[in-house]
């Protein structure tokens, strides 16, 4: 069922609207998904699947509108549904998808409420979803349709797709979202059902993989330096104080990293990518006294999934099935109260914990943008008929990605990167191992993952 797709009511002189001629992406167009050759498995940030590191070509789909389009527009009912935590941008994507879906001339489309819960709660029906609807959801942070974690069975959701007529289903979220987009497509497949399933990939952590970076990023790492700004303000007022900042990120150190370059205010930067020690000799709490001793004040910034090895497990699963992380930041926090203690020197510790604070704003100007990109490609995506992709930008270009090959793993800081490694020549800090896990550092080193 394929047709054309008008770009928009343009016209011409005399007020008739017309077709456009140029501005349609080819099926064939494709973007280059790696662009560095790397001379050796050493180099910084290297990716090889061979010692000598051959070249191998990967392209991807080029996203945006195609001429041809899989559906009938006034036939195709649309879905949106948010999950997962909260992410800076959420109501801009919704509010791109809403007015792209209308350009296309669809008049059917509803919102999911509170994530994958939507689908199969009978307490909650879907919201009717137009221009006038989202035209302002921009301005507030949060999720206009609402999030959430855990529950549902994929096959419970297809029925409900089914049930409800659905035939394009955007599905805004991270990796547990994304898996669960896939497995809906693959039901949906397997059931022979005619429904798009397209992602836009949403992480403040930006632990997506093969992406430049996920929406919601940017602000987060903007909305951190406050909080690593007012630490730094306390520090340096106190005598011997010492700021410490908790940033989110679970298993990618992204923000805490981006957040320590950018605001040059840091001496310390923690991540979970890169082991350390806080006691003994090499030890951060051995380096702070340093600090305090040469420099009179110290700020350090630690993320979330840092040092877990160095803390008691829980064990405790929230309801999507993600392990519920120790509190490093309060672990470190009394680590050093202790410490100064112990060696009879005065030490003012003054401890941040921003993370709801970062995800709950609205996005920053630049991930307006990313997300008004994102949010209309994913509707030219399915309206090209394409199902179990996501979007996303790979070396500033604007593509679809398969599912699977972006939630393999969770996206991380690569300690080889030159960005790591610029980090640590902001803060000054050196490697917090004795020697014996130094070998571990040239694993890492090794280690394209
Ligand atoms: N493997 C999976 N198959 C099907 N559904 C899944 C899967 N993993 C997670 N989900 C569902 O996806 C939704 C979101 O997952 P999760 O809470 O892990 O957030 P996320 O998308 O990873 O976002 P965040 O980055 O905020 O963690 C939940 O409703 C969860 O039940
Ligand atoms: O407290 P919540 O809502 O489960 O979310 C916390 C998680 O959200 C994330 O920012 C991902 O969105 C993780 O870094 C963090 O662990
Ligand atoms: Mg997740």
């Amino acid at each position: 069922m394929a047709g054309t797709f008008l770009l928009g009511p343009l016209e011409d002189g005399n007020g008739a609207p017309h077709e456009m001629q140029l501005g349609y992406v080819n099926d064939d167009d494709r973007a280059l998904l790696k662009v560095i050759k790397f001379a050796s498995p050493t180099s910084a940030g290297a990716e090889c699947i061979d010692p000598e590191c051959s070249w191998v070509e990967q392209w991807v789909h080029r996203a945006g509108p195609r001429k041809q389009i899989y559906y009938e527009p006034r036939e195709v009912k649309a879905a949106i549904v948010t999950c997962g935590g909260l992410c800076p941008g959420l109501n801009d994507v919704i509010r791109q998808i809403v007015f792209t879906l209308e350009k296309y001339g669809v008049k059917n489309i509803v919102g999911i409420p509170f994530g994958y819960r939507g689908f199969f709660d009978e307490r909650l029906s879907e919201m009717p979803l137009s221009r006038r609807v989202v035209q302002n959801l921009n301005l507030n942070g949060g999720s206009f349709l609402g999030v959430s974690r855990g529950g549902g069975k994929v096959d419970e959701i297809v029925d409900s797709i089914q049930a409800r007529g659905i035939d394009m289903l955007f599905v805004l979220g991270g990796n547990g979202t994304h898996a669960g987009a896939n497995a809906i497509h693959n039901e949906c497949r397997r059931r022979k059902l005619k429904v798009s399933v397209v992602g836009v990939p949403k992480t403040i952590d930006n632990d997506i993989l093969l992406m430049d970076k996920t929406f919601g990023f940017d602000t987060a790492v903007e909305e951190a330096q406050r909080a690593i700004n007012s630490a730094y303000i306390e520090a340096h007022s106190a005598y011997h104080g010492i700021g410490l900042v908790k940033l989110m990120g679970r298993s990618s150190g992204f923000i805490t990293m981006h957040a320590s370059l950018s605001s040059g205010q840091i001496d310390i930067c923690l991540i979970p990518e890169v082991p350390f020690k806080l006691d003994g000799s090499y030890g951060v709490l051995q380096h702070l006294e340093h600090l305090i001793r040469t420099k009179g004040s110290a700020v350090i910034c630690v993320a979330e999934g840092a040092g877990q090895e160095l803390l008691e497990k829980s064990n405790a699963t929230d309801l999507s099935g993600n392990v519920i992380l120790s509190d490093i930041g309060v672990h470190i926090q009394q680590k050093i109260k202790s410490y100064f203690k112990g060696i009879g020197v005065h030490a003012d510790v003054k401890y941040i914990d921003p993370t709801y604070m970062i995800r709950a704003c609205r996005a920053n100007a630049s991930d307006a943008i990313l997300c008004t990109v994102l949010g209309q490609n994913a509707v030219h995506g399915a309206f090209a008929g394409f199902s179990g992709v996501t979007t996303g930008i790979c070396n500033t270009h604007y593509v679809y990605l398969p599912i699977p090959e972006v939630i393999a793993t969770p996206r991380q800081v690569n300690p080889n990167s030159r960005m790591w490694h610029r980090c640590l020549t902001s803060t000054g800090q050196p490697d917090f191992l004795d020697e014996v896990n130094n070998t571990e550092i040239a694993d890492l080193v090794l280690d394209p993952n």
